[in-house]
This record gives structure tokens, sequence and C-alpha cells, in this order.
């Protein structure tokens, strides 16, 4: 028996040796790259963090202490070493263990996670909540590099600094975000890195005066204050210093002798403290510890080069459909801009930005200001386009109507994974996007139907200068080959596109529902119904004649989106419809009101009635209300 399969609870580890504990982190790098060869999942940043998580479970009496990790894709050796290391084959499936965290999976799982830089607010939260309750146990947040770019950060930060309570911050360093990091913070700690020279004068000052006998106990304050001014001319750390947090490191994050002793004098004091662990993403990964290409790997891929087995034979995903059109509208116009947050690989915006490199702009995770950042290009007559992920734009929403839309600032929302994710789950699902852009004033908002639409529509969105312009496209492939962008024309504005004409019954569909309902129409058709179905590209501001046609000419109407319900284009459309045509019977059909979780994206849809046969029998529905009511 290894190990690891002796670790049920982080009890164990506590009467285990030094040697024991080091050839455990063996055992777990062994087991998380077996397991993610079959599950897939975000390998890199786990392989990063055994030592660390080792270490914080030995020394921390969790779960009385509270542990809270940032974004939850690097807890997979958390969740080894608490209980799931049998379950790990259920990882990212549908039903089995969250790719993240989630309080409902097991008590060690502090708070919920997925998104970048929660853990210090929600640290402090429980470190305040524990203080207004008298209680007594240790809270510390653990944060990467690439998170500690965030705005959300520095709040927390902020905040905990001032409050001058017990709680830890651990900051995760391995120079990468998913990409290597970017910013002025990430210089600053790789500044810290490079000089030991301060760590070792500290920790001979830190020495002498803890140690001073009892008859100069009194030049403590004396040297304390000199320890001081030597700091602020000598550390780097002194920004989270005069933040209010004791700084400890920069500390080898592979090496558990120093974790366990760091860690072990850290938890024993009572302000705030940030010790800077210093670790490298991916490490032990066969194919050799390349931190960006090993963030995340798709399910059956081999270990020895990180490739998936299965061959693919899917058309190209909308993403990089988007990249390539988005490159090549860039050779055409010189005054656009790409603004991405941490993610030129996933956004697809990575051919751009080795292109015109002096027009993108990666801000890091800071999604709130990379949106504004957009809207003051745009007032200098540059034209921006914020690629974000849906899920992660919901960041920046105060930021879309406030800076951009208020203004009518022309900033282009280019928002890819909209709808449906997969296996990432409910932290990470683009569900929203449709429902909050439609109750921004001014703001174009639109979905194509495939890939060749979708560049169209992005050639619209750079000509359309009244206003703010979003376009959501899904984690998929596209349904069709685009050519290329110069052959494109931009779709024309607020129209929609009657692809099939029917008799009473008409589908208004969305983006990825298009050609589902169109597969559905003839699923009816088998049935002798024959079905309109009316491509709804542009969803706000919506095409009034064709609306009114299909109104004059239709008795019943089914919308249909990959989108919640609630306040939706279906909830919007209707009401227009209730207005108009008050006699029309309208459905919506959509994602219900609920959390949705992981499961394969194909799973989801067809569970959801999102796929045509669901559609199909959402028609039926319709009908037969009617029948039933008439
Ligand atoms: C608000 C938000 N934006 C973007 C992401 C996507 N994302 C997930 S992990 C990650 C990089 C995080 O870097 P870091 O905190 O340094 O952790 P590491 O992966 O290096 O361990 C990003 C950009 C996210 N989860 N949340
Ligand atoms: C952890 C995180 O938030 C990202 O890594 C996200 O999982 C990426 O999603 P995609 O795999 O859809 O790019
Ligand atoms: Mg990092």
């Amino acid at each position: 028996m290894s190990i690891l399969e002796g670790i049920n609870s982080p009890a164990d580890l506590r009467g285990l040796s030094r040697d024991e504990l080091r050839t455990l982190a063996q055992d777990m790098r062994t087991r998380l790259i077996d397991v993610c060869s079959r599950t897939g999942g975000h390998i890199g940043a786990g392989l990063g963090v055994v030592e660390l998580t080792i270490a914080l479970h030995t020394v921390f009496e969790t779960p009385k202490d509270q542990l809270v990790w940032d974004v939850g894709h690097q807890a997979y050796p958390h969740k080894l070493l608490t209980g799931r290391n049998s379950d790990m084959e259920s990882l990212r499936q549908e039903g089995g263990l969250s790719g993240f965290l989630k309080r409902t999976e097991s008590e060690y799982d502090t708070f919920g996670a997925g998104h970048a830089a929660t853990a210090i607010s929600a640290a402090l939260g429980m470190a305040a909540g524990r203080d207004v309750l008298g209680e007594q146990f240790k809270v510390a947040a653990i944060i990467g590099d690439g998170s500690m770019g965030s705005g959300l950060a520095y709040e927390g930060l902020n905040n905990a600094g001032h409050s001058d309570r017990d709680i830890i911050v651990v900051l995760n360093d391995n120079e990468m975000s998913i990409a290597p990091n970017v910013g002025a913070m990430h210089k600053y700690l790789t500044s810290i890195q490079r000089n030991p020279l301060y760590n070792r004068l500290r920790s001979r000052i830190g020495d002498i005066v803890d140690n001073a006998p009892a008859p100069f106990a009194g030049v403590s304050t004396l040297v304390r204050k000199w320890e001081e001014s030597v700091k602020s001319l000598l550390t780097p750390g002194v920004l989270f210093e005069e933040l209010g947090f004791r700084y400890f490191g920069p500390i080898d994050g592979h090496d558990l002798d120093a974790l366990l002793e760091t860690f072990t004098a850290v938890r024993a004091m009572n302000t705030p403290r940030l010790v800077h662990v210093i670790t490298k993403k991916g490490k032990g990964f066969p194919a050799g510890d390349h931190g960006e290409k090993w963030h995340a790997l798709p399910p059956g891929h081999d270990p020895a080069t990180g490739k998936q087995l299965a061959v693919s034979t899917a058309n190209a995903a909308y993403t990089t459909v988007y990249g390539k059109g988005l490159a090549e509208l860039g050779e055409e116009r010189k005054d656009l801009a790409v603004i991405t947050a941490a993610m030129p690989t996933g956004t697809g915006t990575a051919p751009f930005a080795k292109a015109f490199p002096d027009r993108f702009f990666d801000v890091g995770i800071a999604e709130g200001h990379g949106v504004t950042f957009a809207a003051g290009l745009a007032t200098r007559g540059v034209r921006p386009i914020v690629t974000i992920y849906s899920t992660f734009l919901q960041r920046g929403y105060d930021n879309i109507i406030h800076d951009a839309a208020l203004q009518k600032l022309p900033v282009v929302f280019a928002m890819d994974r909209a709808g449906l994710v997969g296996e990432d789950g409910e932290t990470h699902m683009g569900l929203y996007d449709i429902a909050y852009m439609l109750t921004v004033p001014g703001m174009t908002v639109t979905a194509p139907k495939n890939g060749t639409e979708m560049l169209g529509l992005l050639r619209a969105a750079v000509e359309h200068t009244d206003g703010p312009f979003s376009l959501r496209y899904p984690r998929d492939a596209s349904p069709d080959i685009p050519g290329a962008m110069s052959q494109i024309a931009a779709t024309p504005y607020a129209t929609w596109e009657v692809l099939r004409h029917g008799r009473d019954i008409a589908i208004l569909a969305v983006g990825t529902m298009v050609n589902a309902a169109l597969d559905a129409a003839d699923l009816l058709a088998a049935d002798g119904m024959d079905v309109t179905v009316v491509n709804c590209r542009y969803i706000k501001p919506y095409d009034e004649v064709t609306l009114n046609a299909i109104l004059a000419s239709h008795t019943h109407v089914l919308t249909v989106e990959e989108g919640t319900v609630v306040n939706g284009f279906g909830a919007f459309i209707s009401t227009v419809i209730h207005r108009q045509a008050p006699t029309v019977r309208t459905a919506v059909h959509g994602v219900p009101d609920r959390i949705i979780y992981s499961a394969p994206r194909k799973k989801q849809l067809s569970s959801l009635g999102l796929d045509p046969a669901g559609i199909a029998d959402r028609v039926r529905a319709l009908h037969e209300s009617e029948a039933l009511a008439g």
C-alpha cells in the first residue's frame, strides 16, 4: 500500500516523518498524472502545489482551521488528502467530484470557488465571523500570483491589513497565470524572488530580537524600529508590509522542511501575515514542466506528450474561427485593438497578439478594469474589442453600463464560452449574458448561428459606431467552415433571417439553437407539422419587420435560446408579442432558472431539451396546449 492510500484525512499526515511526507508527495504526483490522463482537468496548477498542500494540511488543524483556496483549479492535491482519493476517477464527470471547490462536496472545502481572486475576501469574512462569535481557529487564503493581479485581491488585502485580524495569506507564485503572468505586480513579485539578501538579513534580525535575554528585552522596540527602516530599504515585500501584513518569503514551495517550519511559526502568530511561496507549475509532469501547456488537459491524453489520444474530426472551434477572423480584421483596420483578461489562448486572441502586439492588451485577471480601459481607448477613436468568456465578463458588469453604455462608447464585447460549458460546471456557465446584456441601454446584443455569421457580426460590430455591441458564441465547434474574413460581409444590422417557411407555428431561435431548430422542424415535418424557423441573430434591436410578418401569419411562437429563461431573449420578445399580437400563443424555451452542474456539453444540451428532439417536444406541447384550451 502506498503512503497516499493510507491517508484518509489530514490527521493521518500529522504522524508521518519528513521522509514519509516526501514519499507521499511523489505518490500524489503519480496519482494525479495517472487519473487526470483519463478525466482531464487542471493538472498543471495542482502538480505545482503538492508540497504546499501537504505542509498546510500538516501544520494547520484542518478542518477546524479554514484553508481557503482561490479558484480551486489547484485543489486536486487537497482533494487527495481530504478523503477523496478513491473518488478521483469521477473528477469533472457528471455527478462526480467538482474540478473546483464546493462546500457541499467536503467539509474541507471551506468556500466554493471557480472564479479568481475571491479567497482573501472570503477568508477575511471567515476571520471576522470567528471573532464576532468568539471562536478560536486559524484562517489561511491561498492565492496564485495571477489572481493576485486582480482588483478584488487588493480590496481584500486592503481591508484585511487594516483590520489587524488573525489571517494568513499564502501567495503561490509560479510566475504564471494561465499564460505567463503579466503586469507590474508580477514584476514586483519577480524582483522579490531575485532578492534573497533581505530575507537572510531579516531572519537574522528576527533571531536577535526574539532571543534577546531579559535585561536587553527593552531594546527590542528599538531594534524593531530599526528592522522597519532596514526592511523598507531592502525588502521588496514592503508593499505587503505597508498594507499591514508581516511578509515571509520567498520560500521554496517544493522544500517541505522550509514550508513546515515557516507555517508552524506563522500559524502561531495572530496578526495579518503573508507567506510568499515560489512553486513550479506543472512540476513533475512527464512531458516536462511547461506551465501554460499543462494548465488544463483534455480527458484521454497521453502524459508522455500531453496530447489527446482520440483524433478529433470536428470542425474548428468557434474560438479558433474567431481568432483567425480577428487577426485578419486587424490587418484590414489599423484602428482595432483587442483586450483580453489573462486568457490569450483560451479566447483565441493569441494570433492577433502576435501580429499586432501594440494593439493587443492583456490586462491580467482584471475583467472590470479591462472593460473600462477599453472604454478609455474608445474615447480616443480606437475600436476596442473586449474578448472575455461570458462567465468572467460578469465581473465587469458595472463597467459595461457605467463606462461604456452610458457614454455610448462603441466598445465591442466578444463573449466566448457563452451557453453551457460542460465539465467546468456551474461556476463557469455562460448562461446569463443574454439577460445581462439585454438590460444595458443602447447595447446591441447578438448571437450567430455558425462561424461565418459570427465573423459577419464581428464585422458589423466594428462598423457600428452608435454605442456598445455584444456578440456571444459557444464552447463548441463551428457547424460550418468559414472562408477568409475579407470575403465575409457585415451581417445587416437588426435583421433576422427566415430559414424555413411554414404555417401556424414559428420557432424564433437564437445562436446555437438555430440549427437545432431546423433539425427539430424536420422531425416535426414527419408528424405533419409545417414549422417556420427564424434565425434571430440580432436579439436587440430585433427585426421588427420580420417579427410583424411572423405574427401576422402564425398562431404560435416558440422562442429557443441557450441561456437562462429569466429575462432572456424569450422573455424580452414575448413581451413584445403580447403587446402587439395578444392572440398569438407563445412559449419560452431555454435554460431553466436553476444551477446547471458539470456534464459533457452535449449531455447538458439534451437533458435540458436544447437539442432537436427537445425542441420538437416543446413545439408539440405548445400546439397541444392550444388544442386542449380550444
Ligand atoms: C475572474 C476569473 N477570470 C479568469 C479566470 C480564468 N483563470 C483560471 S485560473 C487562471 C490563472 C490563475 O493564475 P494563478 O492565480 O497564478 O494560479 P495558477 O494557475 O498559476 O496556479 C485564470 C486566468 C477565472 N477563473 N476567473
Ligand atoms: C480554471 C479556469 O477558470 C480556466 O482554466 C477555465 O477552466 C478554462 O476553460 P476552458 O477550458 O473552456 O478554456
Ligand atoms: Mg500562478
